[in-house]
């Protein structure tokens, strides 16, 4: 079985963060570890704390996985300081760790800050240029510049991002009125369309996809058709998204078509 490790950070209310990255990497069929580097104190309607380990404690986790287990690709989540970011784009370069995912989480679905505002620089300047891809929604990807959102100027966005050294740049569209990802790997852009599911149950859709992405390129499929499936399975997880969970925005799904087909529901309802 290929291997994908997250890095990334606890949602108690295991909709989005590492609890969504280890679903979506079962749903796509790889073998999932962790490096936990905060914690969340979080709900479908809101963060109310967020607890920061030392960047050492993540260090120590992927230091772990790599020697025992190993990793044929890597997705990072929220890492919420530049003190993280920095250890962990060292880690990652000096572990040679290959398929690095850079989704730059910032702001959760329900609003609240996930980045401390001095660590948009680490990004910049030392995980974007290790990484294979990354992936920021269209909001994340005008912040990450300084830029006010502006759809009209998607494409230079991309352009300027994939600059500062990423193999390649997809903008998610989860946020947008067209609902289509955009991928620009230095040459050319590809617009991957698919269904848009309405219901407002997608907290988590943007780990879905970047651990979906990290997990078809552990299993060796090149960037774009990648991309293209990890669209598929995050709209696949928007569209059976658990509505009954929680008061606000439900979390996604990521193995509901796979446990309807399976006919787990049908068995347990009797
Ligand atoms: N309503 C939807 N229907 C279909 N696909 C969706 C929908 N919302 C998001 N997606 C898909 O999910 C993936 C994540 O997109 P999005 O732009 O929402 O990321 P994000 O904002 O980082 O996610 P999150 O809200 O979890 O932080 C993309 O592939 C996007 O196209
Ligand atoms: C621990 C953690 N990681 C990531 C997100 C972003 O996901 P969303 O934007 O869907 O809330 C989150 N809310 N919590």
């Amino acid at each position: 079985m290929k291997k994908a490790l997250s890095i990334a950070t606890s949602d108690s209310g295991a909709g989005a963060g590492i609890q969504a990255d280890l679903k979506a990497f079962l749903r796509c069929g790889v073998y999932g570890t962790t490096a936990l580097v905060a914690t969340t104190a979080q709900n479908t309607v809101g963060v109310k704390d967020i607890f920061a380990f030392p960047p050492e404690v993540a260090v120590r986790q992927i230091e772990a996985v790599a020697e025992d287990i190993g990793a044929d690709a890597v997705k990072t989540g929220m890492l919420f300081n530049a003190g993280i970011i920095s250890a962990v784009a060292e880690t990652v370069a000096r572990l040679d760790l290959p398929n690095l995912v850079v989704d730059p989480v910032m702001v959760a679905e329900s609003g609240a800050k996930l980045l401390e505002d001095d660590a948009v620089e680490s990004y910049r300047r030392e995980l974007f240029p290790v990484a294979r891809v990354i992936t920021p929604n269209a909001n994340e990807a005008f912040a990450l510049l300084g830029a006010e959102p502006d759809e009209e100027r998607i494409e230079e966005v991309a352009i300027e991002l994939h600059s500062l050294g990423p193999e390649n740049v997809v903008v998610t569209g989860g946020h947008t009125d067209s609902g289509a990802d955009l991928l620009y790997d230095g040459r050319k852009f590809t617009r991957i369309e698919g269904p848009v599911h309405a219901g407002g149950n997608a907290h988590g859709s943007g780990c879905t996809h970047s651990s979906a992405l990290a997990s078809f390129l552990a299993l060796g499929l090149p960037v774009e058709e990648a991309a293209r499936r990890a669209r598929e399975v995050a709209a696949e997880a928007v569209q059976y998204g658990l509505g009954e969970v929680g008061a606000g925005p439900g979390p996604v799904h990521a193995l509901g078509r796979v446990l309807e087909e399976a006919g787990i529901y049908q068995e347990v309802s009797g």
